[in-house]
């Protein structure tokens, strides 16, 4: 298996079933912003909820009947995800014959991609995949890390990119000292002074890295309100 990061904004996904499978596989599409078509005779109460809310939003639709040929028309990734073996194989042969790739539920050596249990952190995003050898254990893994890596991850995350982003666009920073800066930057305790909202500390951490010749707003850096970095 090959781990690719999939931008599917505005693409168009076809996931036939309607069940708690479907209901996974669509809620993570729609949350990756893609567009999807579900062909099903029946929907979770989930699903039916999401369709309800999307009449002025053609992002989802739904074709309330059995599979059939031709549904997949257009479809980046294909999804079967249906309790009939029939089905599946019939989803699986028109996937595989028009090019598209196709994720199976109920057979992972049939699967052109499979999809990972993730922790999501806003852009930070750890994905834990067996190869389709164990669900369960990658879900548990899953949620281990949620313990592991809390949303102070995602300000740390914001500070790096923030500052990345600067570091990169200054000419007098060559790249070897770019990376030799970010590993000064990821200090063994920066993860301790967010969680502990000690704002003073980091700040001058990073006065001590970045040198007197680079200023930076704190605030801005981290995308926190005034209130929230205010000393406890
Ligand atoms: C990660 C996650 C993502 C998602 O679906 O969004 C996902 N399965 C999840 C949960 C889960 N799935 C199952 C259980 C029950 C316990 C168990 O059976 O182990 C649990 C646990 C639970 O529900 O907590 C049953 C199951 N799953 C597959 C089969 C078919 C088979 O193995 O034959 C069967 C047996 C069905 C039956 O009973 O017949 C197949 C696949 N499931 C995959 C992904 C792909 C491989 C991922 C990997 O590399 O491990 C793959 C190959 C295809 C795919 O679906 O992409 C999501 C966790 C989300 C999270 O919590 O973070
Ligand atoms: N990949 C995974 O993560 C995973 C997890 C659990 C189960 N499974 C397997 O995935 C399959 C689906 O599981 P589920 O829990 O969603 O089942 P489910 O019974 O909840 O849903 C099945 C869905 O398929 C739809 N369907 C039936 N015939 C259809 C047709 N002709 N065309 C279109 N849709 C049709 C039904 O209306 C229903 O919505 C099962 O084979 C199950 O063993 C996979």
């Amino acid at each position: 298996m090959y781990h690719i990061s999939l931008n599917i904004a505005g693409k168009l996904c076809a996931v036939v079933g309607g069940g708690n499978v479907a209901e996974r596989k669509v809620l993570s599409l729609l949350n990756a912003h893609a567009s999807v078509r579900i062909i099903s005779p029946q929907l979770t109460e989930v699903l039916a909820e999401v369709l309800s809310k999307q009449t002025a939003n053609p992002a989802v639709e739904w074709r309330s009947r059995g599979y059939q040929h031709g549904d997949l028309a257009g479809a980046l990734l294909v999804f079967a995800a249906t309790d009939n073996p029939v089905v599946q194989d019939a989803v699986v042969r028109d996937a595989k014959k028009a090019g598209m790739l196709v994720n199976v539920a109920d057979a992972p050596d049939l699967c052109d991609f499979q999809i990972p249990a993730v922790v999501r952190r806003d852009n930070l995003n750890i994905a834990v995949s067996t190869n389709g050898t164990s669900p369960a254990l990658a879900a548990k893994i899953r949620q281990d890390l949620e313990k592991r890596y809390g949303d102070e991850y995602e300000v740390l995350l914001r500070l790096m990119a923030r500052l990345r982003a600067r570091i990169c666009n200054d000419a007098s920073i060559d790249g070897s000292d770019r990376k030799i800066l970010f590993q000064n930057i990821l200090h063994e305790d920066i993860i301790h002074w967010i969680r502990g909202e000690q704002w003073e500390r980091l700040s001058q951490h990073l006065d001590t890295v970045l040198g007197p010749d680079v200023h930076f707003d704190l605030l801005d850096l981290l995308e926190l309100t005034e209130k929230e970095t205010k000393p406890r």
